[in-house]
């Protein structure tokens, strides 16, 4: 049975590299992908990954109708057996209904990528909607790591160093990017902090104050612990 599967984790857990490892082995076989993107890092029409493949793809814009693109291929006789969406958060609800419409009556498998929540810990209006409707949701097996050596889970937006938790959902960026607009993929407990790497760094350098009072739990919540591991600068 042909099956709408989401593949999400968190920014940089290797999502683009296993779009392409699939489109590699299915080709390698003889079969005929349609690869569909949105937004990449690399420009439009583009599938890249941090380990430095990239490939051409079909630029999926707000109006972009999946299933009417798929149905006008076939009935040209072009060939498709499989269907790859990376970026796949950044599409409307609307667009996630054609991929499982793609899935049922076209009967072909589709693959989508995408991270699941923004960086205030919100789910995309795309990744949502794949939630509710995929076949199987399947979370990334090599973890990004925070800096205290946790799982990644949350993706932070940092503006000029600082992470933020306001702005536009969508700002096109990447992680260790020195630029105004990054992210740096986090665990929980510092996301909820707004612990960066570069923040928690400065505060195990800071000299110790001795609290006058005992520090209530917002506070003691504040505080790196010992088993917060600081990377070096
Ligand atoms: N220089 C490198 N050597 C080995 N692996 C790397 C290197 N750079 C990036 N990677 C791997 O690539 C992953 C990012 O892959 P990518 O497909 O671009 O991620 P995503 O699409 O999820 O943002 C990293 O988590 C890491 O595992
Ligand atoms: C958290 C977050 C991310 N983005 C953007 C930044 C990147 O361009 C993509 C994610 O790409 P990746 O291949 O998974 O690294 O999404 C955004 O626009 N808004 C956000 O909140």
């Amino acid at each position: 049975m042909p099956e709408l599967v989401f593949f999400s984790g968190t920014m940089d857990c290797g999502k683009s590299t296993l779009a392409l490892q699939i489109e590699h082995n299915r080709s390698a076989r003889g079969l005929q992908g349609m690869i569909f993107t949105r937004n990449d890092r690399a420009g439009a029409g583009k599938l890249s990954s941090r380990l430095g493949l990239v490939t051409e793809a079909v630029e999926a814009a707000e109006e972009f109708d999946f299933y009417a693109y798929l149905v006008d291929h076939l009935s040209r006789g072009g060939r498709c057996d499989y269907v790859i969406a990376d970026e796949a958060q950044f599409l409307a609800p609307e667009q996630i209904d054609q991929l499982a419409r793609v899935v049922d009556d076209l009967e072909l498998d589709v693959f989508a990528f995408g991270i699941t929540t923004d960086f205030r810990s919100k789910l995309f209006p795309g990744s949502q909607r794949l939630v509710e409707l995929a076949d199987r949701v399947e979370v990334l097996q090599v973890e990004a790591l925070c800096w205290c050596g946790a799982r990644a889970t949350h993706n932070a937006r940092t503006v000029g160093g600082v992470m933020v938790v306001e702005g536009a959902q969508v700002v096109v960026g990447d992680v260790n990017a020195g630029d105004q607009v990054g992210y740096e993929v986090l665990c929980r407990r510092h996301h909820r902090r707004r612990m960066t790497a570069a923040s928690a760094h400065a505060a195990a350098l800071s000299p110790d104050v001795l609290p006058v009072e005992p520090a209530g739990p917002a506070e003691r919540a504040r505080q790196p612990r010992p088993t917060d591991r600081v990377q070096p600068a």
